[in-house]
């Protein structure tokens, strides 16, 4: 398995990065939650002047052996495919959410049951056909669940190397709710009626056969190790996922700012999390997913969301409708005047 190298940014630098935003022309704390922001980012940075360089949204998509029944997910398995070719087409929320801002958005086939052929914009790093069904058995092997996280490692490395330093991870893969409901269960030790919602429109009674299953799911996997994060993520995660968490883990190690987006993308850095807690440092959480248990996911991290908007899609559109608030803080850090430049008088005390 990878090793992967995540410290803590360097505090040094954070007293200047302070008095910087302080000196800006407006009231103390006045920017709020962007000022946290502009701080965290200068941290990772180590500069008083941080700069977004080629913004990059990475979309994982995979197949979940569970999705075939039909007990977990209104849609069927076969979306998950179609929605790679929408997105290839560029017409996906998660396109036009990112074209907006002038993201950069590639596609991976982290293990999609389809054969997709050479598409030219379709990054082939296929695992397998889709998980195994973990109601009877592991999700994958241990080897599959390493060689995902390589390869989604390897793919950060590719973008950073072309200059990105900012990069937020989506994913599509039906039933992922799923895995993100068992992962979270067994890491924020939370019941599992409280990690388990709606996912892509559950009605009431959907719901009850979702969790009912998953109830079974986790009494076919009782020895399941919870602190062994590679343990949790055979057995209940996805090749997306595990990409995800590959990818989360290497864009720390590059000392990239991590754009996380709602529940699935989250239960990606909870592993990841569990495997370096250092990572934490790097991500900017952008939005509290309408999913039940994101809430409960986020305060597990003692993460603060900057958006509360309802969202419940992933692909990374969370991510990306946050991107603008990550430009904000770098831009009045950058550019603003300060009480001296202006010549504005500070407050008497
Ligand atoms: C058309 C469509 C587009 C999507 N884009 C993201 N998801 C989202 O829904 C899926 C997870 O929900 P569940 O666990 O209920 O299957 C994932 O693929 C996720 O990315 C979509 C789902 C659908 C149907
Ligand atoms: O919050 C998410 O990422 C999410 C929620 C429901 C379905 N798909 C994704």
């Amino acid at each position: 398995m990878k090793k992967f190298n995540i410290k803590t940014p360097d505090q040094g630098i954070k007293g200047a990065l302070q008095t910087k935003i302080d000196l800006k022309t407006k009231p103390p704390g006045s920017l709020g939650s962007l000022e946290a922001l502009a701080l965290q980012i200068g941290l990772i940075q180590q500069s008083t002047s941080p700069q977004i360089h080629q913004p990059h949204l990475v979309v994982f998509a995979a197949d979940h052996g569970i999705s075939k029944e039909g007990l977990v997910n209104p849609f069927p398995q076969e979306v998950t495919f179609q929605m790679v070719m929408n997105f290839l087409s560029g017409k996906a929320a998660v396109n036009v959410l990112a074209n907006q801002h002038n993201l950069e958005v590639t596609i991976v086939d982290a293990g999609v049951n389809y054969n997709f052929g050479a598409l030219p914009n379709l990054v082939d790093q296929k695992v397998d056909f889709g998980t195994k069904n973990y109601l009877y058995g592991p999700a994958m092997t241990r080897g599959q669940c390493e060689m995902a996280i390589e390869k989604g490692a390897n793919l950060v490395n590719q973008i950073a190397a072309k200059g990105c330093n900012t990069i937020g991870f989506g994913e599509m893969g039906i039933a992922n709710t799923s895995s993100a409901s068992l992962l979270m269960h067994h890491i924020c030790q939370t019941k599992l009626e409280d990690c388990v919602g709606k996912g892509t429109g559950a009605n009431p009674e959907q719901l009850k056969t979702k969790l009912v299953t998953l109830q079974k799911v986790l009494e076919k996997h009782q020895q399941v190790n919870s602190k062994d994060p590679m343990e949790l993520l055979a057995t209940f995660g996805g090749f997306e996922i595990a990409q995800i968490c590959g990818a989360m883990l290497q864009a720390a190690e590059n000392r990239m700012l991590i754009l996380v987006d709602g529940f699935i993308a989250t239960a990606a850095l909870l592993v990841a999390n569990q495997i370096i807690p250092e990572i934490h440092a790097y991500c900017v959480f952008a939005h509290c997913s309408g999913e039940k248990g994101h809430e409960a996911m986020l305060e597990y991290l003692k993460a603060s969301p900057l958006l509360k908007l309802g969202m419940r899609l992933g692909e990374g559109s969370g991510a990306a409708v946050a991107f603008p608030l990550i430009q904000s803080a770098c831009t009045f850090l950058n550019e603003m005047a300060s009480f001296e430049s202006a010549g504005v008088s500070q407050k008497s005390n």
